[in-house]
């Protein structure tokens, strides 16, 4: 569905560095970093709306400069800011946008807008920011997309809506020729839904990973400060210390256990501290 190798873009204060992953058919992605990570500027580089300095980005098996159209018509895309022009009613601006689609469906189209409980008639700049997501949603998902490439589709809307939207991108990947790749702040989100999880951090790929795969391979070590020699620091990707104790983030829990002989608490870490702690790293 979507191969990255070594695409590496510089800016004049940051650059994307030799980034690679690739996504498999019937699948969720994840994409997740901290801020200013570089995952608007990769989903750009993705949809061709920024120049890449180097690497490959294959959709479909096909370049995606090359065969720009012919891929565009099979991506759903969802951007993190609205894309539309405001003083249309949400029927106006779908009839603008059907006509580039092969495939578009009003039938599916008009079916989303009743889900999302919209209404034809209102113009855009009348919709709340959750209200334009879902209409993006509807427009992205209208016209037979088999890859969903989304930025922050649920940045900013409440836990119903999110939900809605979760559920809505579940149903679609129950088709096992469809794909969905987006990136997101809300890692219980990703918990939820997503298989794969991409992490970017300051330009650089830290894994991409399958979710169950992540969350097995680290641990969260909590114990007393004494326990806390050299030896047992190499082990951790993180450590936050205080008078008290100390808590650690370790992809080598059995090293961990054995150095400590288990006088520690060992607990499962979520997806958030995985990206804090990676994140955090010296
Ligand atoms: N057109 C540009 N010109 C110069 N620098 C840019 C440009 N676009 C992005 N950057 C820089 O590239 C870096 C990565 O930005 P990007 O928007 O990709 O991050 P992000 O991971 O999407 O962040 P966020 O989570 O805050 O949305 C930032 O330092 C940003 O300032």
């Amino acid at each position: 569905m979507l191969k990255i190798d070594d695409l590496s873009k510089g800016f004049k204060n940051f650059k994307l560095d030799n980034v690679s992953f690739n996504l498999e058919p019937g699948y969720i992605m994840g994409f997740i970093g901290p801020n200013g990570a570089g995952k608007s500027t990769t989903i750009k580089l993705i949809m061709n709306l920024l120049k890449k300095d180097s690497g490959s980005i294959k959709i479909f098996g096909k370049d995606n400069v090359k065969h720009e159209k012919e891929i565009k018509d099979r991506i759903g895309f969802v951007y993190d800011s609205s894309y539309f022009y405001e003083d249309l009613s949400i029927k106006q601006m779908k009839n603008i946008i059907a006509p580039f689609y092969s495939k578009w469906s009003d039938n599916t189209f008009e079916m989303y807008v009743k889900r999302f409980e919209l209404d034809p008639k209102q113009k855009i700049k009348k919709l709340s920011k959750g209200m334009k997501m879902k209409f993006s949603l509807a427009i992205a998902l209208s016209h037979e997309a088999d890859l969903i490439i989304m930025d922050e589709p649920t940045s900013g809307l409440d836990p119903v809506f999110r939900r809605e939207i979760l559920d809505v991108l579940y149903d679609i990947i129950q088709d096992e020729n469809k794909s969905i790749f987006f990136s997101t702040h809300i890692t219980t989100d990703l918990e939820k839904i997503a298989d794969y999880i991409t992490f970017i951090n300051k330009g650089n790929i830290e894994f991409s990973k399958a979710k169950d795969d992540i969350l097995e391979s680290f641990s969260i070590v909590k114990g007393s400060p004494d326990l806390l020699d050299d030896d047992m620091r190499k082990n951790f990707i993180y450590i936050r210390e205080t008078k008290v104790g100390f808590e650690g983030l370790t992809e080598n829990i059995t090293k961990v256990k054995s150095l400590t002989h288990d006088k520690v608490l060992i607990e499962k870490p979520s997806l958030e501290d995985i990206m804090v702690y990676t994140a955090g790293r010296k």
